[in-house]
């Protein structure tokens, strides 16, 4: 008999895990909804990887709560773990196995696996099936690890940075497949640095900053108050007071990188007009114009900052 369906497949509140001096995930709250994708993003140690082991089950919370699929993580280990697909580290992994006798052995653990040979040839592994693990390069170790995660049909899948050094058609494939992951109803928690994948793919993103969730909802709502910007590439150091008072009012304009320029305001035919208008009166070939809303990137940025962290 099937579970009952949970209210949340992931809820955690004010959780804590701390390694040492270093509190890694610090009173994060994080609600994942049945059924959808949940992309999770922040800088460089942000804790993000922490908080996927921790819902894994491979590491226990400090403090907070924490249930997955209605189940405690670490008490509830055992129920938990066929119902859930993690992609596995390269440590967990025997050398000498080849690819395809290891997901074959993987698919039999569970009563209703996806079809091996299918699930290898969409990503890419049917070529390698034969090879041993230790001479997989990293990007076929990166989809075979995907392809483990996923053949025993779990209702919740944890993938940690699925797409990082994947060549583009591999990337692509991984996209696919947890497109359909969810249109057949499986819950999918990701982490990622791509904004663009997250674009495409989350229906919720969490932003993560140094343990906690400082940022959630979906992309568009993320994206949406920002407000439209116009966006144009010129010489760097272009005379901005002078721009600013051509503009209508309600307009901005500044230079957030040299020779990258962001006006903002009501982004109509009008201010389009004007800012083309006062670039050629300058002598300015604006390059790369652009007008769309702020994208997840932007938002990301505006929120974390843009230094890189020590
Ligand atoms: N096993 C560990 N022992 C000690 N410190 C750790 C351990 N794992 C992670 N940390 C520290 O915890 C913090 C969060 O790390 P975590 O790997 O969760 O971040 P992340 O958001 O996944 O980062 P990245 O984007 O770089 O993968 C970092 O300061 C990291 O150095």
């Amino acid at each position: 008999m099937d579970a009952p369906p949970t209210a949340s497949a992931v809820e955690a509140v004010g959780l804590v895990k701390r390694y040492g001096a270093t509190t890694a995930v610090d009173g994060l709250d994080l609600t994942v909804r049945p059924g959808t994708v949940t992309a999770v993003l922040g800088p460089n140690g942000a804790g993000k990887t922490t908080t996927i082991e921790l819902c894994e089950g491979y590491r226990a919370p400090d403090a907070g709560r924490l249930r997955v699929l209605g189940l405690d993580p670490v008490a509830d280990a055992a129920a938990l773990r066929p119902r859930i697909g993690v992609m596995l580290q390269s440590g967990g992994v025997y050398p000498g196995v080849r690819a395809i006798e290891m997901l074959t052995h993987v698919a039999r653990l569970h009563a209703h696996p996806l079809d091996v040979a299918e699930l290898a040839e969409r990503l890419g592994l049917a070529s390698c099936g034969r090879t041993p693990y230790r001479r997989l390069s990293g990007g076929q170790r990166q989809r075979l690890a995907l392809a483990l995660a996923v053949v025993g049909r779990p209702e919740l899948v944890f993938l940690d940075e699925p797409t990082a050094g994947l060549d583009p058609q591999a990337r692509r494939a991984t996209w696919e497949l947890i497109g359909e992951l969810r249109a057949d109803g499986v819950t999918t928690v990701l982490s990622t640095h791509t904004m663009e994948e997250a674009e495409e793919l989350a229906d919720d993103v969490a932003i993560v900053d140094a343990g906690r969730v400082i940022a959630r909802g979906t992309p568009a709502e993320l994206c949406g108050g920002g407000g439209d910007v116009l966006r144009f590439a010129g010489r760097p150091g272009l005379d901005l007071v002078s721009l600013r008072q051509a503009l209508p009012v309600g307009g901005d304009a500044a230079e957030p990188s040299p020779g990258s320029y962001v006006v903002t305001g009501d982004v109509d035919p009008r201010l389009l007009a004007t800012v083309t208008a006062w670039c050629a009166q300058h002598g300015v070939l604006a390059d790369r114009i652009t007008t769309r809303r702020h994208t997840l990137e932007d938002v990301f940025l505006e929120l974390t900052g843009k230094e890189l962290r020590p």
